[in-house]
Parts: C-alpha cells; structure tokens; sequence
C-alpha cells in the first residue's frame, strides 16, 4: 500500500515541529515537506502533497487553506481564529471543490474534546456556567480556539434548553476583570510561565458547582488527534468541525 503524502505548514512552529515527527513515525504516512513562513505554497503542490496540516497562526491560515482547497489538497487544521465568518468562506470554497475534505479541530488532544463534549452535555442543568482558560505565555491569541468552540457549544446548549442569560449583577467594571463573553458565555484567559495548554468549565447552580477540566501538559498529547485527523480527512469530504466527528463517540451517551 502507498502511503499518504502529507505536508506540514507552520513546521518550524512548537506544533508544526511536533506535527513532523508525529507524521514521520506514523504507519502508511509520509511526511513529503516542511513549510514554514519564507516558503512557497507551490511547495506543497511540486511535493505531490495529499493532505496538509496546518499549525501556523491566525493571520495566515485562510490563504494557506484557499490555496490548498483550490489544488485539491485535503486540510487538517489546527490553527486558532476560526470565527462563524471564516468558516462560511470555507464552506464556499468546498462548494467548487466537493472531493476535498477540511477538518477544523479547535483541539486535538482527546481528553479536551472530551472536556467540551462534557461541557456542552452539563451545561443545561446549571444556572451559570463560567470558562477560564490558561496557556503559556507565548499565545498571541485570546480567548484560545478551544475557549470560543467551548462556549459557542455551551451557548448551543443553554438555548435549546431555554435557559435565560447566566445571571450576573455586575454593573461597575472599568477594568474588564469579568472577562470576554462570548456567545453570552463569560471566558477568562491567563497567561503563565510553565503552562502548555489548559482548561476548566465551572459549572454553578444552588449549593453545588461542578468543575470539568483538561490540562494538557506536552505537546505530544495533540499528536494521536492529529494523526486520526490526517487519515480520516480523505473519507469525509466537505467542513468538518471538531475532532468528535472522527472519534465514533456513542450517540446515545
Ligand atoms: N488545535 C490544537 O490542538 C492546537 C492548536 N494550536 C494552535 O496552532 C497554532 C500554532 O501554535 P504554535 O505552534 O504554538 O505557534 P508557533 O508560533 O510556535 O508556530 C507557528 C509557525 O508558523 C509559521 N508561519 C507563520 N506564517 C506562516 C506562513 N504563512 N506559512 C507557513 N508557516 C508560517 C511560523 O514561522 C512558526 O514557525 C496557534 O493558532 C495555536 O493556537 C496549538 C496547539 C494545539
Ligand atoms: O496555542 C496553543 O498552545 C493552543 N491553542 C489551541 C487553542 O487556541 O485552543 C489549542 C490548545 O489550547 C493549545
């Protein structure tokens, strides 16, 4: 059997690097090249390149992912700053291109997808519901991906539900110490020395609060989602958001 051609962009990058190796040692994967910002895209086509992934930043994703969409190059996506916006561009340009399969994973370590699956499943049976995310300090986004794709499911939730805007009787906050909101879900973002990537969802009602929480403590525990990303994303043509759809989680639980 040949094996599937796969390049990484962001290669020189803390997951790019990670990303290479992964590949590398992989079964039926090989990796074909490294492309990092002072490269052409062309590089992934001469390379004959089947599937990219793309740990790079978020000022530069789209144009990697158009070229990419645009030379039938199936994309599995790491990289932060996917807003409803972007993902309706993408979902044009798969329009032209229907063999071509996109996965966006706001996350790829398997207990984080885990964390917001629990997260989302929780969340109508309490009153507030609060995300703190912590990372290290070289992050240059915030809130992280994982953060936005936490509440954006949460917000999902709480509305079929019905359940009213988490109470909050804040009306006095010159410094912005409440947070961001988003989808009316309060996120809160540190920034510390020694933390690789980590995540708590607070979860309050009467007498009682239930913490759910992931910490991913190397890069390394990205590596399995990656590489399950890298071998389904062929099979699933068209936008694919989170790596729960690639994990076959019971339905019924
Ligand atoms: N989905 C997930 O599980 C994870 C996602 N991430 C996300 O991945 C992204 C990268 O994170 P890090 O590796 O920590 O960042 P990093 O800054 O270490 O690496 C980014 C790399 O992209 C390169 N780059 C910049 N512009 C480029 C271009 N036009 N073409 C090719 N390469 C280019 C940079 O030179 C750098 O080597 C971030 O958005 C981060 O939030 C990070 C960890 C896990
Ligand atoms: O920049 C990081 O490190 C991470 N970025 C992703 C995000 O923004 O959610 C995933 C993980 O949290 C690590």
């Amino acid at each position: 059997m040949t094996a599937l051609r796969v390049a990484v962009t962001g290669a020189k990058g803390r997951m790019g690097a990670e990303a290479c190796r992964a590949v590398e040692a992989a079964e039926g994967l090989e990796l074909v090249a490294r492309v990092d910002q002072d490269d052409a895209l062309e590089t992934l086509t001469e390379a004959g390149t089947e599937v990219v992934v793309d740990f790079t930043h978020p000022g530069v994703v789209m144009g990697n992912l158009e070229f990419c969409v645009r030379n039938g190059i199936h994309a599995v996506v790491g990289t932060s700053g996917f807003t409803p916006d972007r993902l309706d561009t993408i979902r044009g340009w798969l329009a032209d291109a229907p063999s071509v399969g996109v996965l966006i994973a706001p996350n790829f370590g398997i207990g984080a997808v885990l964390m917001m699956q629990f997260a989302a499943k929780a969340a109508r049976y309490y009153e507030s519901v609060e995300i703190v995310e912590l990372h290290h300090p070289n992050k240059v986004d915030a809130p992280s991906g994982t953060a936005r794709r936490t509440a954006e499911m949460i917000a999902e939730a709480r509305s079929a539900a019905d359940l009213p805007a988490v109470p909050d009787a804040t009306t006095d906050d010159p410094d912005g110490a409440r947070g961001a909101r988003v989808d009316g879900i309060p996120v809160h973002a540190v920034r510390l020395r020694g933390l690789v990537a980590h995540q708590e969802v607070l979860l309050g009602d009467a007498g009682e609060m239930l913490t759910i929480r992931h910490d991913s403590f190397d890069r390394t525990s990205f590596m399995p989602g990656v590489v399950l990303g890298v071998r389904r994303v062929g099979g699933a043509p068209g936008l694919t958001l989170g790596l729960e759809h690639f994990l076959d989680l019971d339905p019924r639980t």
